[in-house]
């Protein structure tokens, strides 16, 4: 323990004694959670051989309840995780109106005493645990389940316990500084995000527990712990409705499968491995049920070299007017599906077609276009089977009555004879094929409505230019029609699609055929949303039938601002009216001499970006290096990351500006004997090599230290992607950065 007053070493004295017997309670209840009662008693008595706990008559209830833990297997693995930590901070409130002081003990999962529900340990979700997060010492108040309780702070402390010891305690005051954050930050990277509850800062804690009843949308400078944050609200989402919740109902969109492999260790740790996740491309696949073949999508690169002639197109197809183009054409798809004919069985007219088109144009709208049919189609076959008994009996009797007449006819017995057996002939088939029309007019009458495939009807959009210009209301040239339809017919010819037609081929399946409910998600995180389109968000939002949407990203890092939002303005008043919308301006990755140098690129860019404030914590300045031929370059990487290892850094990052100069990269590492890791997009991140990784791919990720580097590739000033892409770069340092280059300026900066 640092410091040592006679108040403090004896704090920590009975905080070591109190986690002591916690940890124990904690091994007996997890050993115990299973086997009979019985069993417990042995254990008991062995466990706590030494102890006078018979003496101790509260620690001695609280044993013999340990007894009646029944306890869940996700209760029983959280438990097993937190041993060796089973909290991490203490509060003690004094409530108002009981007087009382509690004693506050915040981990990452609960413990209880089952008999008197007391609280030994209380979860970092609950709504007292908020008093850890936002009170300050003195009067505080907190709202659990509409109530709102008053009372006074009169401790705060921080427990430092690894391996299930007290290692420090620090309490804290209104003037301390959070030297545990500084301490988390300043340590190394395990290429791996993790959970940060002891060290969640107050404008964090405002996102996790913002109203979950809401969407809501977060622009966070980089590194201000957006994907972090998002994984704990999820953890806080899953906490307070895990009676009503499944963890399966939640789906996190990230932008690869890379950054997937990124999260997915934090996700235990916040009890929240089931949660799925999918790239955009994956959701949309298995939402249509169809595999979907991409085209190579080059335009990052084409725009990195200066052109990209498309970028207006795959803008359009983006856009908010491009929903109103496929509203105009799912219309139109609609009034090909009115019926003509009246629905008849025999000669029995049992709907007419005006009031089946009511039901398809104004009664059903709740419904997906295909579905309405299908709706319909039950609906006849119930009228059928309702009216068939009546018909029968009309043909009968219609069929009897002429027998009837027969029979009493008085003329020729022979005539007579051929016209009832004609009769009983004309009846006989007429019967039979009202049985043939029961079984088959509802299909048959349905049938008249063609039904094409989602992709059928995509395509078809593309096919007339006028049209597109049509439902577009003045919104667009005809020439943009014109070049947006020819471009598209050239890329499905090759039986392909390019990733900005999966906004809309989801959009128009959910309006058509809608998406089963198990492919449905009730809650959906958004990361990097910044890359996403308009419309991509749009028909997620379509496809789900929910707007239960936690969106973050920074439009400093939009990359793909050509086909992408710059602005979430449009996202929330047209998508998302109910959202709450929060800043996190703080950087907690980068020193300050790093996010100061990155800040400079954000001065550059057209837009009004708030500076971002890095979280005190110093290091060295970024390095510009400008090396002489590419074998001292790999040289000088060797070299410097040997260095860096032996200051304790573990992980390091290449960063290119595209995956061209990655490959350069790597291959003149490998010919110099140096290990290093070209990442691509379907890959995890090794976590003792250093890796190569371009700057587009490396969005999201983090590491100690990173080497920026040029050869063929140089970052142009007047060029917002170029800007972008080496602020991303720039960012994913923790520590430590240089930057090298073959030619000078090849940064913008230096
Ligand atoms: N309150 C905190 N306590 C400790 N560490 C934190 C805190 N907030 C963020 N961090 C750390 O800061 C780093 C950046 O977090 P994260 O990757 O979530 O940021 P981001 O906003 O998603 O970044 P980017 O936009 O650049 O991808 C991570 O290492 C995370 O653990």
């Amino acid at each position: 323990m640092e410091g040592g007053s006679f108040v403090e070493e004896s704090a920590f004295k009975l905080e070591q004694e109190r986690l002591e017997f916690i940890r124990q309670y904690m091994s007996v209840v997890i050993d115990t959670a299973r086997t009979s009662k019985e069993r417990f008693l042995a254990k008991m008595k062995e466990t706590f051989a030494d102890t006078d706990w018979e003496e101790n008559t509260e620690y001695g209830q609280l044993l013999t309840t340990a007894t009646f833990y029944q306890m869940s297997n996700d209760e029983w693995e959280s438990l097993k995780r937190a041993l060796p930590k089973p909290y991490f901070a203490r509060v003690d409130f004094v409530p108002s109106e009981a007087g009382q002081a509690e004693r506050l003990y915040i981990g990452k999962t609960s413990l209880f005493q089952r008999d008197n529900q007391e609280q030994l340990i209380i979860d970092w979700r609950s709504p007292i645990a908020n008093l850890y997060y936002d009170g300050r010492l003195g009067h505080v108040s907190y709202t659990s389940e509409g109530e709102t309780y008053d009372g006074e702070i009169t401790l705060k402390r921080q427990l430092m316990i690894e391996d299930g010891e007290l290692v420090d305690l620090r309490d804290i005051d209104l003037t301390t500084v959070d030297e545990l954050l500084q301490e988390t930050l300043a340590k190394s990277s395990a290429s791996r995000l993790t959970e940060i509850v002891e060290t969640i800062q107050e404008e964090q804690n405002e996102i996790i527990r913002a109203d979950l009843n809401k969407p809501i949308i977060v622009q966070g400078a980089a590194g201000s712990g957006k994907t972090t944050i998002a994984l704990h609200r999820i953890s806080y989402f899953l906490y307070h409705y895990k009676d009503v919740f499944n963890p399966a109902d939640l789906l996190i969109l990230t932008p690869t499968v890379l950054f997937m492999e990124y999260i997915q260790e934090a996700l235990p740790d916040l009890g929240a491995e089931r949660v799925r996740q999918a790239t955009y491309a994956q959701y949309v696949e298995e939402a249509i049920g169809k595999r979907i073949p991409l085209a190579k999508d080059e335009k990052l690169t084409e725009v990195l070299s200066g052109g990209n002639s498309t970028a207006k197109l795959s803008r359009i197809k983006g856009s908010s007017l491009f929903q109103q183009i496929l509203d105009h054409f799912c219309e139109e798809i609609k009034s090909g599906l009115y019926f003509h004919e009246d629905f008849k069985v025999d000669k029995f007219k049992l709907y007419p077609a005006s009031k089946l088109n009511h039901l398809l144009t104004k009664e059903y709208t709740y419904l997906p276009l295909y579905k309405r049919v299908d709706k319909l189609k039950s609906l006849l076959q119930q009228q059928v089977k309702r009216q068939k008994d009546e018909m029968l009996k009309k043909i009968t009797a219609h069929y009897d009555g002429k027998i009837e007449k027969g029979l009493n006819f008085k003329g020729d017995e022979r005539k007579r004879k051929a016209y009832i057996s004609e009769v009983l002939k004309r009846k006989d088939m007429r019967l039979t094929a009202f049985k043939d029309e029961l079984r088959n007019t509802v299909p048959r009458y349905i049938r008249l409505v063609k039904k094409s495939s989602t992709f059928t009807h995509y395509k078809d959009l593309f096919s007339n230019p006028e049209r597109m210009y049509d439902y577009a209301g003045g919104a667009l040239m005809m020439e943009d029609a014109a070049d947006l339809c020819a471009y598209s017919q050239q890329i499905f010819a090759k039986r392909k699609y390019e990733i900005e037609d999966l906004g809309p081929l989801l959009y128009l399946h959910a309006k058509l055929y809608g998406v089963h409910p198990d492919h449905r998600a009730k809650n959906v995180v958004i990361d990097e949303a910044q890359d996403y389109s308009f419309m991509q968000i749009a028909a997620l939002k379509t496809a789900l039938e929910t707007d239960m949407f936690t969106l973050v990203g920074d439009l400093a890092q939009g990359i793909h601002s050509y086909r992408s939002i710059t602005s979430w303005k449009e996202i929330s008043e047209k998508i998302f009216p109910r959202a709450s919308y929060k800043e996190l301006k703080k950087s907690y990755r980068t020193t300050i001499e790093i996010m100061n140098e990155a800040n400079k690129l954000l001065d550059k860019l057209p837009y009004d970006f708030p500076v971002v404030e890095p979280i005190v914590r110093h290091g060295e300045m970024p390095r510009y290096i400008q090396y002489e031929n590419i074998e001292q370059w790999a040289e000088g990487v060797a070299r410097q990351t040997a260095k860096w290892r032996e200051e304790g850094y573990h992980t390091f990052a290449i960063i290119t500006k595209t995956a061209s100069d990655a490959r350069i990269a790597h291959k003149v590492l490998h010919e110099n004997g140096y290990k290093a890791c070209l990442l691509e997009e379907k890959m995890s991140i090794p976590k003792d090599e250093a890796v190569i990784v371009p700057s587009y791919l490396s969005k999201g990720l983090e590491f100690d230290c990173v080497i920026a580097f040029s050869y063929d590739e140089v970052y142009r000033e007047e060029n917002e992607t170029d800007l972008k892409l080496l602020y991303v770069t720039m960012t994913r340092a923790m520590h430590r950065l240089q930057l090298t280059s073959k030619e000078e300026g090849a940064f913008i900066l230096g």
